[in-house]
């Protein structure tokens, strides 16, 4: 099995069902990653020896998920030197706002690059980013995707045009 290249953790199982995009957006680029349960509450000594290890063990970052007190990303980021990107999961009350709020304001000196409430996709996205950044096989399908992207923004322009009559182009995507 090919070592992993990302972590991505979450406070609880219960994180899994929006976590999972991050793993689907790896294995799109077929990037190796590893999933595990690691709560900084719940778990304190466990969450510090993960974070402490992770770049020895050859990881390159940490995609982390917590809901609620979400304090796992910003933790993690305190112990390892390693880039962590921060996913706030909503929960049943306050739709992820206590999430977002409890892992993007963080102190100086401790960065967490968080993504939008629920946003794994994007955090799976941007850890393939920093990965490309030295990888140009990765850069060039990176840029494969993001053309992609751009056809299919293109041809949403097309289709809505096509239906609203007497609409003017603005001139792409013809
Ligand atoms: N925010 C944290 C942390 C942490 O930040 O260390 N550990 C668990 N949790 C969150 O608690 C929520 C409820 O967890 P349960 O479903 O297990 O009760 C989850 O969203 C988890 O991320």
């Amino acid at each position: 099995m090919t070592n992993p290249l990302i972590g991505i953790v979450m406070g609880s199982d219960s994180d899994w069902p929006v976590m999972e995009a991050a793993a689907q957006a790896l294995d799109e680029f077929e990037v190796p990653y590893e999933v595990d349960v690691v709560s900084a509450h719940r778990m304190p000594r466990e969450m510090v020896a993960y974070g402490e290890q992770a770049h020895g063990r050859g990881l390159k970052a940490i995609i982390a998920g917590a809901g609620g007190a979400a304090h796992l990303p910003g933790m993690l980021a305190s112990v390892t030197p390693l880039p962590v990107i921060g996913v706030p999961v909503p929960l049943r009350y306050l739709d992820g706002m206590d999430s977002l709020l409890s892992i993007v304001q963080m102190p100086a000196g401790v960065p967490v690059a968080t993504v939008s409430v629920a946003g794994a996709r994007n955090a799976g996205l941007l850890a393939v980013r920093m990965l490309a950044a030295f990888d140009p096989e990765l850069t060039e399908k990176m840029t494969d995707f993001q053309a992609e992207l751009n056809n299919q923004a293109t041809e949403k322009g097309r289709k809505l045009r096509a239906k609203v009559a007497g609409s003017a182009s603005f001139g792409f995507g013809k």
